[in-house]
């Protein structure tokens, strides 16, 4: 038990800032704010111990002796449920097991090109604090308040799990995290409406059913997926459908851009977009979702000329659009390589195909252009503005546009990719040999320097939009999915959201 505050010494400080700051309030005529949030009550814990609850800024909850000693803290961002069960009160909230500990047990903290993902990997689990008696009402209602403020009774659920996402999970952490969490915090069972994903891009349809039904009684809707980044961008993909084959009535007509509201819950193996979000588990998506701050999150349009999945002339291509990355040379070859060895190895598999793929390292050739470009120069450590841009000079060895800085835990490929940017970042590195690519590999895993490198041997831009046309056959990446160029072919590839009259994706952060 440590004591780690003096609440006595934070008080007085509050106190001075008061009287510092009351006669600026006083000439503005505004009141003066609430300087300090005060909830305090008398229990007994569960050994029978007396002791004070309070919560004295909207940080922490203290849990005090009743000589006013702090026996412990919580973090109120960890805390998600307060409840009464017959004769206790219970509050529930999220705990993370030392990651610095799971480091010690490890037998190498160097990071090289097979263990950095399994660094910092920060384990969390769900806790429950018991004190006896049933704490008083106002108390429970004020810090229910703070701890899901934005708590809405009116909300429907609706929860897309991936029964075959990852190690299969993802229906046992319905049940199991996901589920008792919303119903701790508050969210009532009927709320939820559940839907199973289906095989073989089927779950797009899906999707689109569930978006003209939001679109249709316009009621307001969390959608969580549970599943990888495939799930993701079908459900994505799915209710940008349903906003675009909407049949409007002609007074609302695009008047007001429909906001989708996603909780992205880690239930995939790769689970890239997550990791963008700054996810560290399960547990602290969920969180997310129950304290209720969203940010957008961009998609970027993919036309592809011709469309492999066009198989008669004339037919119309299916729109395309991603929302983690799009790649072609050396990571795409990886991503199509790696595929068969999933069952077998897991995430590792990247590694050991990376390691194969240098050995018999490709050059592609292909003419690049850049649209309203910004380019990252490394001697300044600022984007300068280029305007367009065209690159056919020299073969392209990797080739990569993300809207998100890591694919992988660990593997900061674009450093400054955020989802909510109206730009794309592009990663390239043209003509250079495998030990080369192989030291700018090493940069990435130490938390993308390979972007600072003054050689040049990365170059990295910002752009909107972009066409790449392909000399010969190629792969693609998109999202992870693995899609055939024929020579010759163009991929275009644009940046959308509501400007362009899209609907408004919004994440749980
Ligand atoms: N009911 C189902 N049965 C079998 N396969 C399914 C079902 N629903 C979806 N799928 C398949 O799941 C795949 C998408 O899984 P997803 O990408 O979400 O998980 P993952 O591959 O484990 O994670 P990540 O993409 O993050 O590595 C798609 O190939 C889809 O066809």
């Amino acid at each position: 038990m440590k004591k780690t505050h003096s609440l006595r010494r934070r008080n007085i400080k509050n106190f001075q800032h008061f009287f510092i700051l009351f006669p600026t309030y006083f000439f503005f005529w505004i009141p003066p704010p609430l300087l300090m949030t005060i909830l305090s009550t008398s229990t007994t814990d569960s050994s029978g111990t007396p002791v004070q609850l309070r919560v004295v800024d909207d940080i922490y909850l203290y849990i005090e002796s009743s000589q006013n000693e702090i026996i412990e803290k919580y973090e109120l961002k960890h805390i998600y449920g307060i409840d009464k069960e017959q004769d206790k009160t219970l509050i529930h909230y999220c705990h993370i097991i030392d990651p610095q500990q799971e480091q010690k047990e490890g037998e190498n903290n160097d990071k090289t090109i097979t263990n950095f993902r399994t660094a910092g990997i920060k384990l969390w689990e769900q806790r429950t604090l018991k004190f006896q008696g049933t704490l008083d009402d106002a108390f429970i209602n004020g810090f229910r308040q703070l701890i899901v403020p934005n708590q809405n009774d009116d909300v429907r659920v609706s929860v897309i799990i991936n029964p075959a996402a990852g190690g299969r999970q993802a229906p046992v952490h319905w049940e199991t995290i996901v589920k008792p969490m919303l119903l701790a915090a508050g969210f009532n069972a009927s709320q939820f409406q559940i839907t199973q994903t289906l095989p073989n891009g089927k779950t797009r349809g899906l999707a689109k059913q569930l978006g003209i039904q939001m679109l249709k009684d316009k009621k307001k809707t969390i959608i969580l997926c549970l599943g990888g980044d495939g799930t993701t961008h079908d459900v994505v993909n799915g209710l940008s459908d349903a906003f675009i084959g909407f049949e409007w009535q002609e007074e609302e007509q695009r008047y007001s851009v429909p906001t989708f509201q996603l909780g992205i819950i880690p239930s995939g193996s790769g689970n890239s977009f997550s990791l963008s979000l700054k996810f560290e588990s399960i547990e602290h998506s969920v969180l997310q979702v129950i304290k209720g701050q969203t940010q957008p999150f961009r998609l970027i349009d993919v036309t592809l000329d011709p469309d492999p999945a066009v198989k008669e002339k004339g037919a119309k291509a299916p729109k395309r659009r991603i929302l983690v990355v799009m790649s072609w040379g050396f990571h795409a070859q990886l991503v199509s390589k790696s595929r068969y060895l999933q069952p077998f190895m897991g995430n590792t598999r990247f590694s050991w195909v990376a390691m194969y793929l240098l050995l018999f390292l490709q050059q592609h050739e292909g003419e690049l252009t850049m649209i309203d470009a910004e380019r990252y120069d490394p001697t300044r450590k600022e984007f300068v503005h280029e305007g367009q841009v065209e690159l056919k000079d020299k073969p392209f060895t990797y080739f990569l546009v993300a809207n998100q800085d890591s694919m992988e835990r660990g593997f900061k490929i674009a450093p400054f990719a955020t989802p909510e940017e109206e730009t794309m970042d592009i990663v390239m590195m043209r003509d250079v040999n495998k030990e080369e690519l192989k030291a700018a590999t090493i940069k990435v895993l130490e938390g993308g320097r390979h972007v600072d490198d003054e050689k040049n041997i990365v170059e990295y831009y910002k752009s909107p939009e972009l066409l790449l046309r392909v000399k010969h056959a190629s792969e693609l990446c998109l999202d992870g999915e693995i899609v055939y160029l024929a020579a010759g072919g163009i991929v275009r590839l644009k940046m959308i959201g509501p400007s362009q009259g899209e609907p408004n994706f919004m994440s749980f952060v």
